[in-house]
C-alpha cells in the first residue's frame, strides 16, 4: 500500500523576531571548535571505535589545533571510560586544550563520569536533556515543570559532585537537546533554570549549547531561533553561546553558519560531518568555507588525506568523491570549456596575489592537491585539457592548431575506451599523429650559408636513397623548404611555425611545430613535428614529418 503521503508532517515553526539582526551580520573570525568525534553515541558507528582508534583520532585532533575535544561518554561504555582514563594517567592532554565528556542527567551517570575524570586538569562536563513536547509528553512522560526540574536536578548533580572535585579546573555544560523543536518561551525558562543553578560568572562561565538534535527546520528558523535565546538570556560573557547541528535535512552547514551571525561563538561538530543518522555538521567544511573567505579557521587543514584517512580508518565510512573541498574528485574538471576556463585563468595567475580562477574557488594546492587533479581528459574534454596535460606533464607547449587537430583523435580514443585518458597515452596520440621524421624522408644532414640570405644544403635519405638538396631562402627553415620544393616539385609553403625549448638550460631539446600549405592539393594543410637538440634541425625533421605524413596520407588515401 502507497504510504508516501506529505500530509502526516507539519511546516516549520514561525519565530516571530521581526527586528532580526543575523541577516545583516558578517563573518570575521572562526568560532570556537569543538570536535565530538570521539562521541561514539554520536558517531552511531556499526563497531564502535576501540581505545585504540578513539588514541589515533585523538592524535589527529590535537594536531589540527582543536582546543574543545568531547572524548566521550565514560558512564556509557567501557572504552569511553578506559579512552578517558588513558588520556589522563598518560598526562595526554596538552596545557590549551580542554576535554569534554558527555553525561544524561541522572544522578549514577553523574556521578561515574566525575570518577572517570578524576585527576584530569582541567575539563567540561556536559550534562543534557530533552525537552521538546514530543520528548516530555511520550519519551519522559512529564509536563513542562517535571523536565525543568529534571534539568535543574541534572545540573545541581554536576555541580556537587564537581565540588568534591576541587583539584580539577571544572567548566560546566547545558544542553536542552531538542532545543530547535522546542517552545521558545520554554527553552528559555529551562535554560535560566539551569543557569540559575551554576551561577556563572565572566570568570567562571559555563556553556549553553543549543542543538538540532534532529534537523526539521530551514537554517533560517534554526537563526532565528539563536537569536532569541541570546537576546532572551541578556547574553554576555558569563554564558558561552554553542551549538550541535545535525544534518537530517542536508542543511547544517548552512543552519551553522547562519546561527553563528546569530551570535552562537562555539560549534561542536565532527570532521567530514560523521554522526547520527545523516551526521553532525561537518567542521571541515565550515573552516574551509571561512578559509575560502580570507578568514584564518584557526584550524590546520592543509593535509585533507591525512584527516580522511585517519578519520576512515576510525570510522569504517569512507568519504564521497565529491565531499566538499577535500573529495577527491572536488577539483577535478573534465568539461573541455571548464579546462579551458581554467588552463587560462592558471596562466594569469601570479604568485602572492588574490586568487582568480574560473571553477577553482581555492588554490588546490593550499591543501596539499597538486594541478595533477585538475584538469582530467575524457570524451568530454575539448582541446584545452589535452594541451593542460601535455604541458603539465611534458613542458609541451601546443600551438592552437595541433591542439585543434589533436581533440578529435584524442576525443575518438577516449569514446572508443569509454574512460580517462592518461598524459601518457596522449602524447601517444600526439607523437604518433605529427612527429614522422624517419621515413619515407629522413634528415641525414645540413650545411647553411648565409650571404645575405641563406643557402641551405642537405643530405636526406628518401626511400633508402641519398641525396643532396639545395635551397636558398630567408632564414633556414624558407632555404630547406625551397630546396625540398626544387627537388620534389611538390608547392609547400609555411603558413605556421613554433618553437620551443623543451626544459631549461644549454642542454634543453627544441621541440618545433609546423604548419604547411600544400599548393598543389587544393591548398590543404599540413602539420609536422620534431624534437633535437639542435634548434634548426627540430626545425627541418618538423618539415620533413609534415612531408611524411602528407606521403602517408597520399597513400592512404589511395
Ligand atoms: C543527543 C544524544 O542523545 S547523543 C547520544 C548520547 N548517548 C551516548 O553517547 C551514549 C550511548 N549510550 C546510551 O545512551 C545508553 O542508553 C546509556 C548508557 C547512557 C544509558 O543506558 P540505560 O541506563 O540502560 O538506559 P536506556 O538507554 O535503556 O534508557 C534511557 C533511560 O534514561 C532516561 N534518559 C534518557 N536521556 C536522559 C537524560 N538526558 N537525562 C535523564 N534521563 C534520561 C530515559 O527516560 C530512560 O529512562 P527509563 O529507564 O526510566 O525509561
Ligand atoms: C547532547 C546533545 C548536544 C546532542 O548530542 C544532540 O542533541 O544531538
Amino acid at each position: 500500500m502507497m504510504q508516501f503521503n506529505h500530509r502526516k508532517y507539519h511546516a516549520s515553526p514561525v519565530v516571530h523576531l521581526p527586528d532580526r539582526q543575523w541577516p545583516n551580520q558578517v563573518f570575521t573570525k572562526a568560532p570556537r571548535w569543538v570536535s565530538v568525534d570521539l562521541r561514539d553515541g554520536n558517531q552511531a558507528l556499526r563497531s564502535p571505535m576501540t581505545v585504540t582508534r578513539k588514541q589515533q583520532l585523538w592524535q589527529l585532533l590535537i594536531k589540527l589545533g582543536f582546543k574543545e575535544i568531547e572524548v566521550g561518554f565514560p558512564a556509557a561504555s567501557q572504552p569511553d571510560y578506559d579512552f578517558v582514563r588513558w588520556l589522563i594517567e598518560q598526562d595526554q592532554i596538552p596545557a590549551d586544550v580542554w576535554i569534554q565528556v558527555l553525561t544524561q542527567a541522572r544522578a549514577d551517570l553523574i556521578e561515574r563520569t566525575f570518577t572517570a575524570l578524576q585527576g584530569a586538569p582541567r575539563a567540561i562536563v556536559h550534562v543534557y536533556n530533552s525537552i521538546s513536547p514530543i520528548q516530555r509528553s511520550r519519551v519522559f512522560n512529564q509536563d513542562r515543570a517535571g523536565i525543568m526540574k529534571l534539568a535543574m536536578q541534572g545540573a545541581e548533580w554536576v555541580a556537587n559532585t564537581a565540588a568534591h572535585y576541587s583539584d580539577t579546573h571544572w567548566r560546566f555544560q547545558y544542553s536542552p537537546e531538542s532545543f530547535s523543536q522546542t517552545e521558545l518561551d520554554y527553552a528559555v525558562e529551562v535554560i535560566q533554570s539551569v543557569l540559575n543553578v551554576w551561577q556563572p560568572t565572566s570568570s567562571q562561565p559555563c556553556i549553553i549549547n543549543l542543538p538540532a538534535t534532529v534537523e526539521s527546520n530551514s537554517p533560517n528558523v534554526f537563526a532565528d531561533q539563536v537569536e532569541y535565546v541570546k537576546r532572551a538570556l541578556n547574553h554576555d560573557d558569563r554564558v558561552i553561546l554553542s551549538i550541535h547541528t545535525h544534518n537530517d535535512r542536508g542543511c547544517a552547514v548552512a543552519a551553522t553558519e547562519l546561527a553563528l551571525l546569530a551570535g552562537a561563538e562555539r560549534v561542536e561538530g565532527t570532521l567530514l560531518g560523521n554522526g547520527e543518522r545523516t551526521g553532525n555538521v561537518d567542521i571541515m567544511t565550515l573552516a574551509m568555507n571561512l578559509y575560502s573567505q580570507g578568514i584564518d579557521p584557526e584550524l590546520d587543514m592543509s593535509n585533507p588525506d591525512e584527516i580522511i584517512t585517519v578519520i576512515e580508518d576510525c570510522t569504517g565510512i569512507a568519504c564521497h568523491p565529491r565531499h566538499p573541498w577535500v573529495g577527491e574528485l572536488v577539483y577535478t574538471a573534465f568539461s573541455g570549456s571548464h579546462q579551458d576556463a581554467i588552463r587560462k585563468c592558471l596562466q594569469q595567475q601570479t604568485p602572492n596575489t588574490t586568487w582568480q580562477v574560473a571553477y577553482l574557488p581555492i588554490d588546490p594546492r593550499d591543501l596539499g592537491r597538486d594541478y595533477s587533479a585538475v584538469i582530467r581528459v575524457n570524451s568530454q574534454s575539448g582541446k584545452a585539457g589535452l594541451a593542460f596535460v601535455l604541458e603539465r606533464e611534458y613542458g609541451l607547449l601546443l600551438p592552437r592548431w595541433i591542439q585543434q587537430a589533436l581533440a578529435p583523435i584524442v576525443q575518438y580514443e577516449t569514446e572508443q575506451q569509454g574512460g580517462m585518458i592518461d598524459a601518457q597515452r596522449i602524447r601517444t596520440l600526439f607523437e604518433q599523429t605529427f612527429i614522422c621524421d624517419q621515413a619515407p624522408v629522413q634528415l641525414l644532414g645540413y650545411q647553411l650559408q648565409r650571404n645575405g640570405h641563406d643557402d641551405m644544403t642537405a643530405r636526406l635519405m628518401v626511400n633508402h636513397q641519398e641525396i643532396i638538396i639545395h635551397g636558398t631562402g630567408s632564414g633556414a627553415l624558407a632555404a630547406f623548404i625551397a630546396a625540398w620544393c626544387n627537388w620534389s616539385g611538390q608547392l609547400l609553403d609555411v603558413r605556421d611555425y613554433y618553437e620551443q625549448a623543451l626544459g631549461a638550460g644549454t642542454d634543453a631539446d627544441a621541440v618545433a611545430y609546423v604548419l604547411l600549405a600544400d599548393d598543389a592539393n587544393q591548398n590543404a594543410a599540413i602539420a609536422g613535428v620534431a624534437i633535437d637538440r639542435d634548434t634548426v634541425s627540430a626545425a627541418l625533421k618538423a618539415v620533413i614529418s609534415a612531408v611524411n605524413l602528407r606521403q602517408l596520407q597520399l597513400v592512404t588515401s589511395d
